[in-house]
């Protein structure tokens, strides 16, 4: 039977990282993705964008929607501190499966916490599912146009507080335009666009970066 592309990056992950150590398995993606096929990662040059932002918040609790095969995750979690709470869902079963392999592999998986289903179905849950409060960073990476309907569902749900960041890719291409046009117009936000490229492409693509204000 035929491998599905995420089947063929996990491989090469395998195959070219070393276990237990994520920075390996970040590049092992970037080089299949480069050079092999291309994958809709968030990539190695907005990646660094993501980094700093993780950096400098050093979150107690971080939201990922969208997890694919775990390339953000991993980027993400190899940067948090050892307490940190980091829930990522995803949608598609086929997706999970590989993303959890991934997560694995980078020796990560004590530090995430991969949901699979629909992220309208489990924003509402979260707070007494898994015992959070408040999330210190969001980064939004799932289907674009939920980006905008997850965002005022989060607000709904009191899961963001004053200073709260939310993180999201692809606002050019492939475009979250309803999303940018909420953010950018809201008082409850401050939102600053982190101009850089679609993934492995010279495409432009950029990061919104917004702080929830309360
Ligand atoms: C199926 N699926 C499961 N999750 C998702 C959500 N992610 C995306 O849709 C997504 C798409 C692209 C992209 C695709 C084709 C193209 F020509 C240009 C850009 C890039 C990204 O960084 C993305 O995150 C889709
Ligand atoms: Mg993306």
């Amino acid at each position: 039977t035929q491998s599905t592309r995420p089947q063929r990056l996990l491989s090469a992950v395998q195959k070219n990282a070393t276990r237990g150590d994520p920075c390996s398995v970040v590049r092992a993606i970037d080089d299949f993705c480069r050079h092999k096929e291309w994958a809709m990662n968030v990539g190695d040059e907005k990646g660094c964008i993501l980094d700093s932002v993780v950096s400098e918040m050093n979150p107690a609790a971080v939201l990922e929607l969208g997890t694919y095969c775990g390339y953000s995750t991993v980027r993400i979690a190899r940067l948090l501190p050892p307490d940190a709470k980091f829930i990522t869902l995803e949608f598609n079963p086929g997706f999970a499966a590989i993303a959890r392999q991934v997560i694995a592999w980078a020796g990560l998986e004590e530090k995430v916490q991969l949901v699979e289903g629909a992220s309208g179905d489990w924003i509402p849950k979260i707070k007494e599912q898994f015992g959070i409060k408040t999330f210190d960073l969001v980064f939004l990476d799932h289907w674009k146009d939920r980006y905008l309907p997850d965002t005022k569902l989060m607000e709904e749900c009191g899961l963001l507080r004053k200073g709260s960041v939310l993180l999201a890719d692809n606002v050019i291409c492939p475009g979250t335009p309803d999303y940018l046009e909420y953010i950018r117009s809201s008082p409850k936000y401050e939102s600053r666009y982190f101009k850089s490229h679609l993934e492995y492409t010279k495409v432009e693509d950029g990061l919104e970066k917004s702080i929830f204000l309360g």
